[in-house]
C-alpha cells in the first residue's frame, strides 16, 4: 500500500517535473519493487511520456478540445434526428409518458449540466488514452488533480451561492443550508455516491458483463424470474394504502433524477436504431426483452440515460447523475426547486400557493397527463410527478390546502404579517410538521426499533434535539435513489379505489387506467379525492418483498394501444445505468457478510429464503453479478421492519444524513432558523390524519393514518384529534418589525452566466474547508 500510493505521488510529481528531474525520477520508478504487473505497466507508460512525450497540460488541453469536438458532433446527431422525425411519439402515449416523467420546468439547467458532465467525462477518457493513467489513479493524485480543475474549470463551474448567514428561511433550492459547502444538498447538483462508481470502463460505460465475462442477464429476465408476483395480491396485513403512498410522496421531496433530452427538448427513441447510431446518440441503454415475454413482444424496451453532472469543484470522475430535487426534506415537491418555480406556485398574496376554487392543484398546460372529460386539466406542483397516480395527487392537493389553511389563519393571527413572510413562515412549519411525520409516523413502520435507535431516528418529545452536524454530506445518495428507495415498488397494488365512510368500497379500477389521470380526483364535482383518501385509510398497501405487482412490472404507463413498460426491469437497468456498484459491494458496505455462493449456509446468501435463492441463481452467473435492486428487494425482512437489511442499512443512512446534516432540522434549537419551545411542541402534534381530516370532507379518521384501522386504531371524529396551535406564531406587538424585518435572501446565481470566477472562488473555499 505505502509503494502505491509513494508511486502515485511520484506520477503528480514527474507530470511536472523539468526534463533532468523528470529523467531522475523515472529512473526511481525503474528501481522500484512492483507490485503488480497491471501497475508496472502503467508506471511505464508514465515513464515513456515523461522520458519524452506529449507534457502533461497539452495533453489536459487535447482531450478536452476532443471533447469539445465530439459535443458538437453528437448536438448535430441529434439535430438530424430531430429534424427526421424519427423520434416523434404521439402525446399520450407509454413513450411520451415516461418522457414526461421528470420535471422540466428548469429543464434548461438540466441541459447545462448535462453539457458540462458530458465534456467532463469525454476528456476524462481521452486523458485516460494519452497519459495511461487510470481515473482511480488520477483521483488520488492531488497535483494531477489540481492540474486538470485548472483545465477543465471553464466547462464544468457551476455557480456556487453565496450565502446570507442573517437569513431566516430554507433557500428555495437548499442551497446554503451548510454554510461550509453551500452546495451541500442543494437542487440541480450531482448525486452523492457512497462508494465509487462502477462502470465497465471505469467512467461511463454501464456495466454489462458478469464477472464470469459472459453477458448480464437481461433486466427484463430478472424481473420476470425474480420480482414477478405471478398475479399474487398478497397484501400488508397491518398498513393502510396511505403508508405506499407518503413514501412516494416522500422520495419526491429528496430525489428526482431527469432524463436525457434529444435536440429542442424532444423525446428520444433507443429502439428500431442501427447499432451505430444508437451507441453514437451516447443516451440510449435499451432493455433487451428476451424471446417468448409473454408480454412484452418487442425484443427491446426504451431506456434512456440519466442525465449527468460534473463533480463538485470539477474533481475528475466518473459519470454521476443530478438532482433536480433540494436533497432535504422540506417540502420541495409542493413548493418547487428554485425561486422560478416558487414564483409560478404561488399566488402573491396572503402567503397563499395557487389553488383552484374546488381546491385542487393550479393548471399547468405543459404537464404529463390525460384528460378524459371536459373541465379536467394538468396539475401543477412543486415536482411534475404529481399525477402519476391519483393517490400521490391526493396528497400534494391535501398538503396545498393544508398551506392555504395555515396561511390564512397566519395571516389573522398576525395582520401585520407580508405575504413573504406568510408564505415563509407557512413554508417553515410544513416543513417541519413534515420532517415529523416521516421521523415519528412512516420511517418506523420501515425500519426496526434497534435499527432507529442505532442511527439515532427517533423523535423527541418536550425538549429540544439540536443534533446539526455541519460536517455531514446531505446530499442524496445516488444509491438511495437508483435502489434502495424503489423497495417501495413492492407495496404498489394492481387497484386503486373509491371509498365510502365506514370502510365500505364504491368502486374499484386497475393502476393501469389511473396514471396521469386527474379526471380520477375532479370526478364527481370534487369528490373523486375524497373518495381516494378513504380508500386509502381503509385498504391495505401491497406486501412488501421480492415480488412487484403487474400494474407497475408490465402495464407502467399502458396506453391505449397496448404499449408499456416494466418499472422493474428500469429500476434494474437504471442502477446499471448509475454506476451502483453490485449488491454484494453494498453488503461489505454496510458491514454484512458478503455472499460467496448461491448456498444457504455460511458465505452463501444468508439473507435470503431458498425460494428467492433458487431464482437468483437461475438469473445470475456468479453471486457479484447481482444487481443491487434485486440482491436487496428479495432480501427477508428484518424483524419488525420493511426491507431486508440490506436496503435497511442504506435507507437507514440516508434518514440520518437528512436528520443531522440539515441545519434546518426542526429540533434543532437555533434561535435565527428554528421553532420556540411552544412551536416545537405542537408540531410534535400535528399528524398526518388530522392534516387529511382538515382538508378533505372525511370526518373520520384512525389517528395512525399509515396504519389500517384496528381495536388500537379505531376510527374517531375528526375533532378529537388535536389541531395545531397557530397561536404559538403569534408576535407579539413589541417583538413586530424586529424578530420579522425583511432579511434580503440569499442571491440566487444566475445560471446562464457561468465566468471562470465561480470555479476559483469555489476552489478557495474548499481550500479553506
Ligand atoms: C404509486 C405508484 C408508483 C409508480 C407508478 C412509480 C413509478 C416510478 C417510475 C416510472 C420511476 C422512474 C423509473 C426510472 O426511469 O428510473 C420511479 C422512480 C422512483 N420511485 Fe417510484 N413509483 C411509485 C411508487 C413509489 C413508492 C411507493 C416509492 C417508495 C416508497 C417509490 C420510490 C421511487 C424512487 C426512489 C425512484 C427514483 C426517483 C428518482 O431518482 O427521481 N416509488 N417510480
Ligand atoms: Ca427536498
Amino acid at each position: 500500500m505505502i509503494i502505491y500510493n509513494l508511486w502515485i505521488f511520484q506520477t503528480g510529481l514527474m507530470l511536472r517535473a523539468t526534463m533532468t528531474t523528470k529523467l531522475l525520477l523515472v529512473a526511481s520508478i525503474v528501481c522500484f519493487t512492483v507490485i503488480s504487473g497491471k501497475d508496472r505497466q502503467k508506471r511505464e507508460v508514465i515513464g515513456t511520456l515523461a522520458g519524452g512525450g506529449m507534457h502533461i497540460s497539452d495533453m489536459m488541453a487535447q482531450s478536452i478540445k476532443i471533447a469539445l469536438k465530439d459535443w458538437a458532433i453528437r448536438t448535430e446527431l441529434e439535430k438530424q434526428m430531430y429534424l427526421s422525425g424519427f423520434d416523434k411519439v404521439s402525446k399520450g402515449s407509454y413513450l411520451w409518458h415516461r418522457s414526461m416523467f421528470m420535471n422540466l420546468k428548469e429543464y434548461s439547467k438540466v441541459q447545462v449540466l448535462n453539457q458540462k458532465g458530458f465534456i467532463n467525462l469525454r476528456a476524462l477518457a481521452e486523458f485516460e488514452k494519452l497519459s495511461g493513467v487510470p481515473i482511480h489513479v488520477m483521483q488520488n493524485d492531488f497535483k494531477l488533480v489540481e492540474e486538470w480543475q485548472k483545465h477543465i474549470a471553464p466547462y464544468c463551474e457551476c455557480p456556487i451561492p453565496k450565502c446570507n448567514p442573517k437569513y431566516p428561511y430554507r433557500t428555495a433550492d437548499g442551497g446554503c443550508n451548510n454554510f461550509h459547502v453551500p452546495t451541500w444538498g442543494q437542487a440541480n447538483r450531482a448525486q452523492l455516491r457512497w462508494l465509487p462508481a462502477a462502470y465497465s470502463d471505469g467512467l461511463n460505460v454501464p456495466r454489462i458483463h458478469s464477472v464470469t465475462g459472459a453477458s448480464l442477464p437481461s433486466p427484463r429476465l430478472i424481473s420476470n424470474v425474480v420480482h414477478n408476483a405471478h398475479m399474487s395480491d398478497f397484501r400488508e396485513p397491518k398498513q393502510s394504502m396511505m403508508m405506499m403512498q407518503f413514501g412516494q410522496f416522500l422520495d419526491h421531496d429528496f430525489v428526482g433524477t431527469p432524463t436525457n433530452r434529444g435536440f429542442n427538448n424532444s423525446q428520444i427513441q433507443c429502439c428500431d436504431l442501427d447499432p451505430t447510431t444508437r451507441d453514437k446518440r451516447g443516451s440510449c441503454f435499451p432493455i433487451p426483452v428476451p424471446p417468448k415475454d409473454k408480454r412484452f413482444h418487442n425484443p427491446c424496451m426504451n431506456f434512456v440515460r440519466s442525465s449527468i453532472a460534473p463533480e463538485l469543484y470539477c474533481k475528475p470522475a466518473p459519470r454521476n447523475q443530478i438532482n433536480q430535487q433540494s436533497s432535504f426534506i422540506d417540502g420541495s415537491m409542493i413548493y418547487g426547486n428554485s425561486m422560478k418555480e416558487q414564483t409560478y406556485l404561488r399566488l402573491g398574496k396572503g402567503g397563499l400557493l395557487k389553488m383552484t376554487d374546488g381546491g385542487f392543484l393550479p393548471r399547468y398546460d405543459d404537464g404529463d397527463c390525460i384528460m378524459e372529460s371536459p373541465g379536467e386539466y394538468c396539475f401543477g406542483a412543486g415536482d411534475d410527478r404529481n399525477t402519476i397516480v391519483p393517490s400521490l395527487a391526493f396528497l400534494h392537493i391535501v398538503f396545498l390546502r393544508e398551506h392555504n389553511r395555515l396561511a390564512v389563519a397566519l395571516g389573522k393571527i398576525n395582520p401585520h404579517w407580508t405575504d413573504e413572510i406568510i408564505f415563509q413562515e407557512t413554508r417553515k412549519i410544513i416543513g417541519g410538521v413534515l420532517q415529523h411525520i416521516v421521523y415519528a409516523e412512516w420511517l418506523p413502520l420501515v425500519l426496526n426499533k434497534e435499527f432507529m435507535t442505532l442511527y439515532g431516528l427517533n423523535s423527541v418529545y418536550g425538549k429540544y434535539n439540536t443534533v446539526y452536524n455541519e460536517k455531514l454530506d446531505p446530499t442524496t445518495a445516488n444509491v438511495m435513489a437508483g435502489a434502495a428507495f424503489r423497495f417501495g415498488h413492492s407495496m404498489i397494488p394492481n387497484f386503486l379505489g373509491y371509498g365510502a365512510p365506514g370502510g365500505n368500497k364504491i368502486a374499484e379500477f386497475p393502476i393501469y387506467k389511473t396514471y396521469n389521470r386527474p379526471g380520477v380526483l375532479m370526478s364527481h364535482g370534487g369528490k373523486g379525492n375524497d373518495w381516494i383518501g378513504e380508500w386509502m385509510l381503509d385498504d391495505s398497501h401491497a406486501k412488501s418483498d421480492r415480488c412487484v405487482n403487474d400494474g407497475v412490472r408490465n402495464y407502467l404507463f399502458m396506453d391505449h394501444h397496448g404499449k408499456s413498460f416494466d418499472l422493474v426491469a428500469v429500476n434494474i437497468q437504471r442502477g446499471r445505468d448509475h454506476g451502483l456498484p453490485p449488491y454484494n459491494a453494498w453488503r461489505k458496505w454496510c458491514g454484512l457478510p458478503p455472499v460467496i455462493h448461491f448456498g444457504h449456509g455460511p458465505g452463501g446468501l444468508v439473507d435470503h429464503d431458498k425460494e428467492s435463492i433458487i431464482r437468483l441463481s437461475k438469473s445470475y452467473k456468479h453471486v457479484d453479478d447481482i444487481d443491487l435492486y434485486t440482491g436487496g428487494l428479495s432480501e427477508r425482512r428484518v424483524k419488525g421492519g420493511l426491507t431486508g437489511p440490506t436496503f435497511q442499512c442504506l435507507i437507514g443512512k440516508s434518514f440520518a444524513n437528512w436528520k443531522f446534516g440539515d441545519r434546518f432540522w426542526y429540533e434543532n434549537d437555533f434561535k435565527l432558523t428554528g421553532f420556540s419551545p411552544r412551536q416545537l411542541e405542537t408540531i410534535r402534534h400535528h399528524k398526518i390524519s388530522k392534516i387529511i381530516c382538515e382538508n378533505t370532507k372525511i370526518d373520520h379518521i384512525q389517528p395512525d393514518s399509515f396504519l389500517l384501522p384496528s381495536e388500537h386504531n379505531h376510527k374517531i371524529p375528526c375533532h378529537a384529534l388535536p389541531d395545531i396551535d397557530l397561536l404559538a406564531w403569534a408576535e407579539p406587538s413589541e417583538l413586530r418589525t424586529n424578530v420579522f424585518f425583511p432579511v434580503p435572501a440569499n442571491p440566487v446565481p444566475i445560471w446562464s452566466n457561468l465566468g471562470p470566477g465561480h470555479f476559483q472562488e469555489a476552489y478557495k473555499h474548499i481550500a479553506a474547508y
